[in-house]
C-alpha cells in the first residue's frame, strides 16, 4: 500500500511572534509542498522488519527495528491504538531523542534531528511500532521562515492517519490526482501535526500547522482560525536571504525579551495585533470590490512596513534583512520579513500596476546579494491526499 500526502508551506502576511504570545496574525498556503509517501508492506510480507525514513532533500535516510521501537517506546506504541492526539511527555521525547542518537548525524545536518524526532513521535503515536518506509521530499526551503517545518508534520501526520483508517478522502482537486479531506479529519491531522511542531518549535502557536492544513489565507488568534475570502489575492516576491536560523531559538529570544520588558513587549504585541486585524479586514474588503486596489496595495504596504518596525523592535531583523528592505525601498516598494525572522526570507509586495521592468531591476539587485527570488501563487490548497 502507498499513500502519499503533500502539505503547502506558509507566507506570514502579518503578526509572526506576537501570534505566540496571544496576538493576531494573517497568513496564507504558498504553492510548494512537502510530500511524504508512506509504504506499508501488505499483512504477511513484514519486509525488512523496520521503520525507514528516507529524507531526500538532505540526502540522509534513517532506519530503526520495530522491536527497538518496541523496547524504547513501549507506551507509545501501545497507546497508538487510541489514536487521540496527546502532547509527547518529556520521558518519551528522551527516549525519541535516544532513539535519533543511534544515528550519527553529520555536524553540518544537525538541525535534522529536530525532524527526526517529531518523525518518530508522530509515526510510533499513529501506526504503533509497525514496519513502514516513508520518503519525505520537499519543494521548500528548510529553516527559511515558510513553514517547512509545519508542511513536514502536516504531510507525515495526514499519511499516518490515512493508513491508520481514521481519516480518509472526502473529494477531489479537479484535474489532479489529489483527493481532499473533510473538515472534521481535517481538525484531527492539524492537532497531530501541531504535536510535531512542538517537538521542533518548543512553543509554536499553531498558525503554520493551520494555514497548512487548511490553505486559503486565514487570520489566527489564539488558536481560534478565520477564513479570509481574500478575492484577488497579492502578488508577493520572496527573498531568501539564505541565512540559516532555527525558529525554536527566534522564538524563545522574543519570549526571554518579553520576560526582561515585560510592560513594553506587551504593547508592541498589541500594536501587531491591530495591525494583524487591520490588514485581515482590508483583505476581505477588497474581495467585496469596496476598496480600489491601488488603495488596499498602498494600506497593505504601510501595514507590512510597521510590522517590520516591531519586529525589529522583537530583535528578530538581520543585516540581511536590512539589506532587502533597502534594496526594494529604492524602487518604492516595500518589504517585512516573513516566518521567525533572523535571516530566511523576506516578502516584498508587488503592486498591480509595477512594471515588468522594475520587478526585473529589483530582482537583480537582490541576486547581486547573493540572495535568491522566486515568486507564488498565494491563498490555495492545504493537505491534499492520494492512495495507490
Ligand atoms: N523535509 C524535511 N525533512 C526533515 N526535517 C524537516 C523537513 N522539513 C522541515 N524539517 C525540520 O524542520 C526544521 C525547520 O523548521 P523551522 O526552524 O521551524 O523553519 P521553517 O519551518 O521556517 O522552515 C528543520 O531543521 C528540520 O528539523
Ligand atoms: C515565529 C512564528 O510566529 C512563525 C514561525 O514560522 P517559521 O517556522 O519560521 O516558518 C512562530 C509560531 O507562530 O509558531
Ligand atoms: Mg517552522
Amino acid at each position: 500500500m502507498e499513500i502519499r500526502a503533500r502539505a503547502p508551506g506558509k507566507i506570514i502576511l502579518a503578526g509572526e511572534h506576537a501570534v505566540v504570545h496571544g496576538s493576531a496574525a494573517v497568513a496564507a498556503a504558498i504553492d510548494l509542498y512537502t510530500q511524504s509517501s508512506l509504504h506499508l508492506p501488505l499483512p504477511g510480507e513484514d519486509g525488512a522488519g523496520e521503520v525507514e525514513v528516507d529524507l531526500t532533500d538532505s540526502g540522509l535516510a534513517f532506519s530503526w527495528p520495530c522491536s527497538r521501537l518496541l523496547e524504547a517506546l513501549g507506551e507509545t506504541c501501545r497507546k497508538a491504538e487510541l489514536q487521540a492526539p496527546r502532547p509527547c511527555s518529556p520521558e518519551e521525547l528522551a527516549a525519541i531523542a535516544r532513539l535519533v542518537e543511534l544515528h550519527e548525524i553529520p555536524e553540518a545536518k544537525i538541525w535534522l534531528s529536530a525532524g527526526l524526532s517529531a518523525f518518530l513521535y508522530l509515526y510510533t503515536s499513529i501506526l504503533g511500532c509497525r514496519p513502514g518506509k516513508v520518503v519525505v521530499s520537499s519543494g521548500l526551503p528548510m529553516g527559511a521562515g515558510l513553514g517547512s517545518s509545519a508542511a513536514f508534520s502536516v504531510s507525515l501526520s495526514g499519511a499516518l492517519l490515512m493508513a491508520a483508517g481514521v481519516v480518509c478522502a472526502e473529494g477531489a482537486v479537479a484535474g489532479t490526482e489529489w483527493q481532499l479531506l473533510g473538515k472534521d479529519h481535517l481538525e484531527l491531522v492539524n492537532t497531530w501535526a501541531f504535536q510535531g511542531e512542538k517537538i521542533i518549535h518548543g512553543k509554536p502557536s499553531g498558525i503554520d500547522n493551520a494555514v497548512s492544513t487548511f490553505g486559503s489565507m486565514i487570520k489566527f488568534k489564539k488558536g481560534e482560525l478565520t477564513n479570509l475570502k481574500s478575492g484577488n489575492p497579492v502578488k508577493m516576491l520572496i527573498t531568501d536571504t539564505r541565512v540559516g536560523r532555527n525558529t525554536k531559538a527566534l522564538v524563545a529570544g522574543v519570549s526571554e525579551r518579553a520576560s526582561r520588558h515585560p510592560d513594553a513587549m506587551a504593547s508592541v504585541f498589541h500594536a501587531v495585533d491591530t495591525i494583524s486585524e487591520e490588514l485581515s479586514s482590508i483583505v476581505e474588503l477588497a474581495a467585496t470590490d469596496e476598496i480600489a486596489m491601488t488603495s488596499k496595495e498602498e494600506k497593505l504596504a504601510e501595514l507590512m512596513e510597521m510590522n517590520q518596525g516591531l519586529l525589529q523592535c522583537m530583535g528578530v531583523s538581520h543585516s540581511s534583512i536590512e539589506t532587502v528592505l533597502r534594496s526594494t525601498l529604492k524602487y518604492n516598494l516595500v518589504s517585512k520579513l516573513t516566518g521567525a525572522g533572523g535571516g530566511g526570507c523576506v516578502l516584498t509586495l508587488i503592486p498591480t500596476l509595477l512594471s515588468k521592468l522594475v520587478l526585473e531591476k529589483v530582482t537583480t539587485e537582490l541576486e547581486s546579494h547573493g540572495f535568491r527570488c522566486f515568486k507564488v501563487e498565494v491563498g490555495g490548497q492545504g493537505l491534499q491526499l492520494h492512495q495507490g
